[in-house]
């Protein structure tokens, strides 16, 4: 009977959703990369499960001018791709990433061009916002991002896993905000996004500030992981786990919650419920929605529902 209620409370509004996002490139088949990026690695573990990885291992996965554009790329074709739910984004090799190219960064930011003062802070201005760019592309994209860290994440790693949506790590992670050492006010997005995820700004102020590395255990006390593996094996499988979990659930309701998390973190409570109250006027009549219900009624688990790509 309760199947009969909810099926007819839906049934009304079948066919009014359809998905918005546009055409679909499929970056890569099951396991084999595909991809043309210099600087990634982007490949299909699963159905649904988009794998990114960092994949300079000689030169410690250093973020070269090249891996600042094509993360933009990258995500940017993500966000629109049907075939992918979800991402995990990790490094090749060694550890996870040494942060900024030393060698490859002097052209941009230690040189700009410009033909008085004004119009070298103007150009500068634009480098630094295109570089801000390629760790935002990760938070706009509506499809979740579980990142997994093992070995040392410096600098411009800590701007990128701010804006992942899950953190995990392995015993051997540190973390190092080491902007200051290099002589810079870190600017693309760990001052910003550091404190709403690990919450005490002492703590913030004092990674960032003194450089000082943060290993594994006190990334998960501070919140900064939700999870802590022995061992980079043990985190990619419990990453492609988690990554299973998510991409199983309705694409509408897994992006839908994105979106309005990320929102929600910027907003005030009043504005948030608004911006959920509109999003959900519309989203709430997915197909999804009564083949949830009906599911869970029948003591189905997520995993034997078929949803639409989205
Ligand atoms: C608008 C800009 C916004 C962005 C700001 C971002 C700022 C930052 O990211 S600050 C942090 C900068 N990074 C560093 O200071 C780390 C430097 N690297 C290291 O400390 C070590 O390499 C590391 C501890 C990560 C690893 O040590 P390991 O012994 O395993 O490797 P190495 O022998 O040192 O390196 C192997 C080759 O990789 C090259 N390499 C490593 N890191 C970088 C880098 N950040 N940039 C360029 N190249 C790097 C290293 O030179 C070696 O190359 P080769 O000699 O050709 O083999």
């Amino acid at each position: 009977q309760m199947s009969f209620i909810i099926r007819s409370a839906f049934a009304k509004n079948r066919g009014l959703w359809s998905p918005v996002l546009g055409a679909v490139r499929t970056m890569s088949s099951a396991g084999d990369s595909t991809s043309s990026f210099t600087t990634l690695s982007v490949t299909r573990p699963a159905d649904s499960i988009t794998h990114v990885e960092l994949n300079r291992p000689e030169k410690r996965n250093a973020m070269s001018r090249a891996f600042w554009s094509e993360m933009v790329d990258c995500f940017n074709e993500i966000a629109v791709d049907a075939e992918c739910r979800v991402v995990i984004f990790s490094g090749a090799g060694k550890l996870f990433t040494s942060g900024i190219d030393l060698m490859d960064m002097a052209s941009d930011i230690l040189q700009p061009e410009g033909d008085d003062q004004a119009r070298v802070s103007w150009n500068l201005r634009r480098v630094i916002t295109k570089y801000q760019e390629t760790f935002s592309v990760i938070e706009k994209c509506p499809k979740p991002v579980i990142v997994a860290v093992h070995g040392p994440c410096i600098g411009g790693g800590v701007d990128l896993i701010t804006a992942c949506d899950i953190r995990l790590c392995t015993q051997d992670a540190w973390f190092q905000v080491k902007e200051v050492d290099i002589g810079l006010a870190a600017d693309v997005g760990t001052l910003q996004r550091l404190p709403n995820v690990i919450g005490s700004r002492s703590l913030v102020s004092e990674l960032a500030l003194t450089a000082r590395k943060m290993y594994s255990d006190e990334a998960k006390s501070c919140g900064l992981v939700s999870r802590v593996f022995p061992d980079k094996e043990a985190m990619m499988a419990g990453a492609l786990e988690m990554a299973g979990e998510i991409a199983a659930r309705s694409p509408v309701a897994v992006q839908g919650t994105k979106i309005n998390l990320v929102y929600s973190r910027d907003h005030g409570v009043t504005e948030g419920l608004n911006y959920m109250a509109t999003w959900n006027m519309s989203m709430l009549q997915t197909h999804d929605l009564m083949k949830s219900a009906q599911a869970a009624i029948e003591k189905k688990g997520p995993k034997e529902v078929i949803f639409s790509k989205l």
